[in-house]
């Protein structure tokens, strides 16, 4: 078994993992992911008991127990990059022996389900909707650096997403759908959908404030796409990171969102906090 180097796995003096300083006893099977740190406590204050906190960076963990379910909730920061960080990591602490640095012969798979906020491009999703990604179709250049292979109907889905957008020359989509047991379990009977990951928040999200778009109407160009039963329903900036490094990576992922903006209708929630309150307490009732 290949010995992995000091360079390629670090390990901190204490036996942690490099960025999230997080021992391999310390996170559960089941995994909260959100952006914003402070996010973090919201979910936490929810646990019957909460067994560690820590913190690095903007990597901040807790883990606990909501009744007899042990999980733990990170927080990830903002885009893909970090989404990078994160997950190799997560996986190092279950599948890696730090000890020997090899990897470890029975491989462990986790339910990953993260938290997050987003912005709606279709005209009948509101502001306030909580909405489960059907896929993840990313935009960001992740993925690129990995080898990672679609499925027949990720691949025939994405090969038309192509087609949609070959005119934009900066688009180069990769595509994975969420794990279908956490879909149709935490993700039942709600809203469900294809959503974009950005590599930004302004102009690659459509936004126009000073700098000038290089890409005109965005959000008609994402909103127009449908093939069959599916179509391109909202943006942020993780979710299809997670679910394709997920899937290489052997993890079940499912991302919720909590709409904070429609797009369409130019509006932006002043009250976000309790949009993502409702997100948080449906993925709880139904962890649970
Ligand atoms: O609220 P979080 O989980 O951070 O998610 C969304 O909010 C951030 C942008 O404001 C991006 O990270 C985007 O994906
Ligand atoms: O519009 C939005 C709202 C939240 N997060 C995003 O990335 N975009």
């Amino acid at each position: 078994m290949q010995k992995l180097s000091e360079a390629d796995l670090i390990i901190n003096p204490d036996g942690s993992i490099y960025h999230l300083n997080l021992l391999p006893e310390d996170i559960a099977d089941t995994v909260i992911t959100v952006g914003d740190l402070d996010r973090v406590p919201e979910i936490s204050k929810h646990f019957d008991s909460i067994e560690l906190k820590k913190g690095k960076r903007e990597f901040v963990t807790h883990t606990g127990y909501l009744g007899k379910k042990r999980i733990t909730v990170i927080s990830t920061g903002i885009g893909t990059d970090n989404i990078d960080i994160v997950f190799n990591e997560l996986d190092a602490l279950v599948n890696i022996d730090f000890v020997t640095r090899t990897v470890k012969e029975e491989l462990k798979s986790l339910d990953i389900i993260r938290i997050g906020t987003s912005g709606a491009i279709q005209p009948d999703i509101p502001m306030g909707t909580i909405l489960a990604s059907s896929y993840g179709l990313g935009f960001d250049a992740l993925m690129n650096y990995y080898i990672h292979q679609a499925s027949g109907e990720e691949h025939s889905l994405l090969e038309s997403i192509k087609t949609h957008f070959s005119h934009i020359r900066s688009i180069h989509p990769y595509l994975t759908a969420a794990n279908d047991t956490l879909l149709n379990t935490i993700g039942k009977d709600i809203v469900q959908g294809i959503t974009i990951t950005a590599p930004g928040f302004y102009a690659p999200q459509g936004r126009q404030v000073r700098a000038k778009n290089a890409v005109p109407d965005f959000i008609s160009q994402l909103n127009s796409f449908a093939q069959g039963k599916h179509r391109i329903t909202n943006l942020e900036m993780e979710t299809a990171g997670i679910y394709a490094l997920a899937k290489t990576l052997g993890h079940k992922a499912l991302s919720v969102n909590a709409i904070l903006a429609s797009r369409v209708k130019f509006e932006f929630s002043s009250q976000p906090e309790k949009i993502v309150e409702k997100a948080i307490k449906t993925v709880l009732e139904r962890l649970a």
